[in-house]
């Protein structure tokens, strides 16, 4: 264990050492816990990559980092540890690069630990990296070995995992969501009498109201906030400055005032994983997060791929010719926002929000001779539109649902259609 400080350390950190209140025992010892400490953020994404970037320049011993996926340029907008140069590298491995500073990773710091997808990034060993999916299979193994957990995830599944993960191996968890121009923050387990997230949300969301970033758009600088309020309570956490009041953070861009606080109970006797008098919850690795969150989100192109009802849906190579003969009549209906319809769209297209169709089908019957064409970015809220239309109009009408949507028109049909 840590029991000094080297020198360097000191002007490295003397502007929060000396700080009053820093630490109830210091400055110095203060700065030894954070030291000693560890702490393991769960995605590099939105809110891990500012999270990370105080967190590791504020002088933590350890930091790990786990995540599966790739950069990618749509990520640049907030994800700030990551550049263009990282572009299709893994996140963890990304950030972890930020966080040191340096331009790739050299192989003599690559060292392979005890499982495939771990590596340690440098010879004081301070940022492991994890490029593996947290799973019920493997959450108690890569998290037991930090004193914290910062869920810094997007979705449903693995919040209950890192919340169940953290209940049994009495760990806090500092979670962190945010979306559109809103964000939450809150700390799960902390102390002998802090709620979990079951406490609070026993029942996941509806899988419509469970939409990524990439569905319902996100504001950068928003994640910005909510990250680098975890990891301002995490450094508390460490120092013993969090008096441990449960209370869940609501932020609002938008909002007069931006911030409010909801105080929260304690701990549910109920609940099935922290409290006393619940049904248990059972060995992690045996629970089905996905399935108790719904299902999967379906791959919607994929599925529209597949040999289908050709009479109700229409791939986009086949559009593309419908729309180039012009001895066809045809009826294009956009059912995005006004806001996406305005990033782009195709020609002759007509906008009609999807709430908009859905609440009065009638509006927009077609007619016997005017084929109608449903698009939307993916291909999942035409498939809606076309039910409500279709469910309204005779038989012989034609309404058609695009499959897999401009996603698809720019990857099938024109690589230069924008692709947001
Ligand atoms: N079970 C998991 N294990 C590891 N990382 C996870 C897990 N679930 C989610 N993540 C990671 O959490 C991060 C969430 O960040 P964010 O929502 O900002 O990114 P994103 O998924 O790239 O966004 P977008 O919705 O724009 O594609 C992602 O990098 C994602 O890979
Ligand atoms: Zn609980």
């Amino acid at each position: 264990m840590e029991t000094t400080l080297a020198l360097d350390e000191y002007r490295r950190y003397g502007r929060q050492m000396i700080l009053d209140g820093f630490g109830l025992e210091g400055g110095f010892r203060s700065q030894l816990k954070l030291k000693r400490a560890s702490v393991i953020v769960v995605g590099a994404g939105g809110l891990g990559c500012p999270a990370l970037q105080y967190l590791a320049a504020s002088g933590i011993g350890k930091i790990g980092i786990i995540d599966h996926d790739v950069v990618e340029l749509s990520n640049l907008q907030r994800q700030v540890l990551h550049n263009e140069q990282t572009l299709d590298m893994p996140k963890a491995q990304s950030a972890a690069l930020a966080l040191k500073r340096l331009p790739f990773l050299p192989l003599w710091i690559e060292t392979r630990q005890d499982a495939e997808c771990i590596y340690r990034l440098d010879s004081n060993a301070n940022v492991e990296i994890i490029t593996q999916a947290l799973a019920p299979d493997n959450a108690i193994v890569l998290l037991s070995p930090y004193d914290i957990i910062l869920d810094c995830t997007d979705n449903p599944p693995t919040r209950y995992l890192l919340s169940d993960t953290a209940v049994a191996l009495g760990k806090p968890l500092v979670s962190g969501a945010a979306q559109k121009f809103e964000g939450q923050l809150c700390i799960y387990n902390f102390g002998p009498t802090g709620p979990c997230y079951r406490c609070l949300f026993p029942k996941p969301p509806a899988p419509e109201h469970a939409g990524t970033c990439e569905e319902t758009g996100i504001l950068g600088a928003v994640t910005g906030i909510i990250g680098n309020l975890q990891a301002l309570e995490t450094i508390k956490i460490i120092i013993g400055l969090h008096d441990g009041t449960p209370s869940l953070l609501l932020f609002s861009a938008l909002g007069i005032p931006p911030f409010r606080t909801i105080k929260l109970r304690s701990r549910k006797p109920t609940c099935p994983a922290c409290g006393e008098e619940g049904q248990k919850l059972g060995e992690i690795s045996n629970i089905d997060y996905v399935q108790f969150c719904g299902g999967a989100a379906p791959d919607w192109e994929k599925s529209g791929l597949v040999e289908g009802s050709p009479d109700r849906r229409i791939s986009v190579k086949d559009l593309k010719m419908t729309m180039d003969d012009n001895t066809v009549k045809k009826r294009i209906i956009d059912v995005r926002s006004a806001t996406e319809f305005g990033i782009c769209h195709l020609p002759d297209s007509t906008n009609v929000p999807l709430k908009i169709l859905v609440s009065d089908p009638h509006a927009y019957l077609p007619d016997a001779e005017t084929p109608t064409y449903i698009v939307c970015r993916l291909g999942n809220d035409s498939q809606i539109a076309a039910d409500a239309l279709q469910s309204v109009c005779p038989e012989k009408f034609t309404v058609k649902d695009v499959i897999g949507g401009l996603r698809a028109w720019s990857k099938h049909v024109d690589v230069n259609f924008p692709v947001y």
